[in-house]
Formats: structure tokens, C-alpha cells, sequence
């Protein structure tokens, strides 16, 4: 048996990331190229975003780095160790939350987690109790844990799951989708909690469909279009690689559309209350200045950063237009 084993602190292999993949590449027997050629790099102690529209790979990704199914090609590391093959190994170390908690409707939370805990061998059924009620008061279920799960909210199914992933301390935590189908109070409050887990130095990687997500949570991202890596890096930077957009709140909207033009600026538009355009290389105020001059009456002047969204949309050519 050739299998690793991981003993001492589980690396952040010689820097190359907590997840480390090398032309990952998957092709489902139908054919259909789901993941083509993939190299990530997951820094220790990130918020990791994997963004992409439906389809895009993000879900067969996981599974191979899970060691649930086999990539086609190429090659996948998590906490340094080779997936699939020390999946037995590396896992114990991972609290993965992927397409939703299987959950017994007719247990209660805190008996869920105590049949979860008790089916994973690595876990010491002495502290089972303590590490439950734990886990269950860390997502804020402690008060809901003697209730049934089939009375629980998609919110609290969803933090369960969470708990469950979070009965072990953990180097990483994968989670898909974490926010799917929740009302915006839910969202909110999973995404606060992911935070707060990500505060004590857990590498935290999710996927989502949701721009405002990652970059509400997010220290770094990668953005997935049909099975192939856009680009990947910090979301800060990702951002800032877009100059934003000049926005000019006027009723005065012609003239404004009028001087900025002769001003040599790009892309002027005209809105319901103002006029925006690209950037100026030069001076802002002097922009302003010259508004003002010509009788303009300007009532805001700035440059809106540009989002995330305003990022994929210029990497990949397409709109983010994908529903819940
Ligand atoms: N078991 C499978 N057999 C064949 N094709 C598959 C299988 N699973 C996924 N696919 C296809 O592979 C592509 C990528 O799917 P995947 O689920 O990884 O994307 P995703 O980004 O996670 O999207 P979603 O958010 O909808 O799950 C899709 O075209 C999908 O139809």
C-alpha cells in the first residue's frame, strides 16, 4: 500500500497552496469536457472564491479535489498530498459541505451531528458530546438542537451542514454553494459565519454563482467560464485591473455629455440623472472645473470602482447572467 499518510502539520506544500492543481483536466464519459486544463493555487489562510456561471465546472472541480471522482488528466494536491490517492489521508483534515447536508428529517441537529460523528472513524467518541454541542452552538443552532431537522429552515439545514464539517478542527473547508437557495437574511448570516471561521486561520474555499458573494467574502478568487480558468488572484486586484467608470450626477445632461466629450472622454453615456464615461488619464478636478464653467450644474463627480462583475464581463466577453 503506497498510500501517504499525513502525520505532523499538514503542509502548505513548499508555498504552492493548501489546493494546488497542475492542467487538471476532466472529461465525462459522454464526452462532455467539464474541466479543461486547470491550475490553481489556494494560499494558506484565504477566503478562496471559485466564481463561475452554471456549468462552468465549478462542482466536478470539487469532486475531484475531494477524491470522489478520478480526473481524466493531470494532477491535484490538497494540503501537499496527491488527490485521489490520499484521499483517506488527507480527508479527515478537510470539512466539506458539498450539494447540500444529507440530513435525517426525523433526528434532531444535535442527533444528526452525533450519527455524523460517530461514522467517521477518526473522530474519539469520548469527546463526541462536547465537540456536537460545540460545533452546534459555533453556527449559533444551540438553542434549535433538540428540534427535529425536518422543522428546521433551509438557513439552519445549511448551518448544520456547516457544523458537521466543523465537528474536527480543520486545516481547510470546501464548500459549494454554501448560500444556494437561502433568503437574503440567511445569506447573510452564512456568509458572516464563514468569516468569523475564516478569522482563525481555516483556509476556506467556496464556489458560488454570485459576484456580490465572493466579493463580500472573499480575500482571493478564480473565475471559471466552460470548464476552463479566466484568471485567479486577489479580489482586491482583480478589481483594481479595471479602471471604473466616471460618474457625473448632473440634470444637465447634454451639456455635461457635451464638455465631457470635448474633454477626450471615452464611452460617454447618459443616464437617468447624469452622464458617465471612462476614466480620465489626467487631472479629475480640472474635469470638474470645466463642467462647472459651462454652466453645468454638477450635484456628484467621481469614479465608481469597478466591481467584480464589471471584470468578468470585460474577461470573458459575457454578462453574469445567471439565476439562482
Ligand atoms: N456526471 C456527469 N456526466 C456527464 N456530464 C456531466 C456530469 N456532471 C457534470 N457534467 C457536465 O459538466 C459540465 C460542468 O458541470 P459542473 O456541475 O461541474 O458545473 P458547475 O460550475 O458546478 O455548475 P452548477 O453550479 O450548475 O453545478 C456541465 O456541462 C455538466 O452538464
Amino acid at each position: 500500500m503506497d498510500e501517504p499518510s499525513v502525520t505532523g502539520p499538514l503542509r502548505d506544500a513548499a508555498g504552492e497552496g493548501i489546493i494546488h492543481t497542475r492542467a487538471l483536466t476532466k472529461r465525462y464519459r459522454g464526452g462532455q469536457l467539464a474541466v479543461d486544463g486547470l491550475d490553481l493555487t489556494v494560499p494558506a489562510g484565504s477566503v478562496f472564491g471559485f466564481l463561475g456561471p452554471n456549468g462552468s465546472g465549478k462542482t466536478t472541480t470539487i469532486r475531484m479535489l475531494m477524491g470522489l471522482i478520478e480526473p481524466t488528466s493531470g494532477t491535484a494536491h490538497v494540503l501537499g498530498h496527491p488527490m485521489p490517492r490520499a484521499t483517506r489521508a488527507v480527508l479527515p483534515h478537510v470539512g466539506a459541505l458539498i450539494e447540500g447536508p444529507a440530513l435525517y428529517g426525523f433526528l434532531s441537529g444535535r442527533d444528526n451531528l452525533l450519527r455524523y460523528d460517530s461514522a467517521d472513524p477518526s473522530a474519539d467518541p469520548r469527546t463526541r458530546r462536547a465537540r456536537v454541542a460545540a460545533a452546534l452552538d459555533r453556527v449559533g443552532l444551540a438553542a434549535a438542537a433538540g428540534k427535529k431537522a425536518k422543522a428546521y429552515s433551509l438557513g439552519m439545514k445549511q448551518r448544520l451542514g456547516l457544523a458537521a464539517a466543523l465537528l474536527q478542527p480543520r486545516r481547510l473547508l470546501v464548500l459549494d454553494e454554501p448560500t444556494n437557495g437561502l433568503d437574503p437574511q440567511g445569506m447573510r448570516e452564512i456568509r458572516a459565519l464563514i468569516r468569523e471561521l475564516a478569522s482563525d486561520g481555516t483556509t476556506v474555499f467556496l464556489s458560488s454563482h454570485l459576484l456580490d458573494e465572493i466579493e463580500q467574502v472573499c480575500t482571493h478568487a478564480a473565475v471559471m467560464a466552460q470548464g476552463r480558468l479566466i484568471t485567479q488572484g486577489t479580489v482586491a486586484d482583480l478589481a483594481a485591473g479595471m479602471r471604473g467608470r466616471l460618474v457625473v450626477t448632473t440634470p444637465d445632461t447634454a451639456d455635461a455629455a457635451r464638455v465631457l466629450k470635448e474633454r477626450g472622454v471615452g464611452d460617454v453615456a447618459v443616464t437617468e440623472d447624469g452622464v458617465t464615461g471612462e476614466p480620465p488619464e489626467g487631472e479629475l478636478a480640472e474635469l470638474n472645473a470645466a463642467l462647472v464653467a459651462a454652466g453645468v450644474r454638477v450635484r456628484g463627480f467621481g469614479v465608481e470602482r469597478a466591481s467584480l462583475e464589471d471584470a468578468f464581463v470585460a474577461l470573458t466577453g459575457e454578462g453574469f447572467d445567471v439565476a439562482g
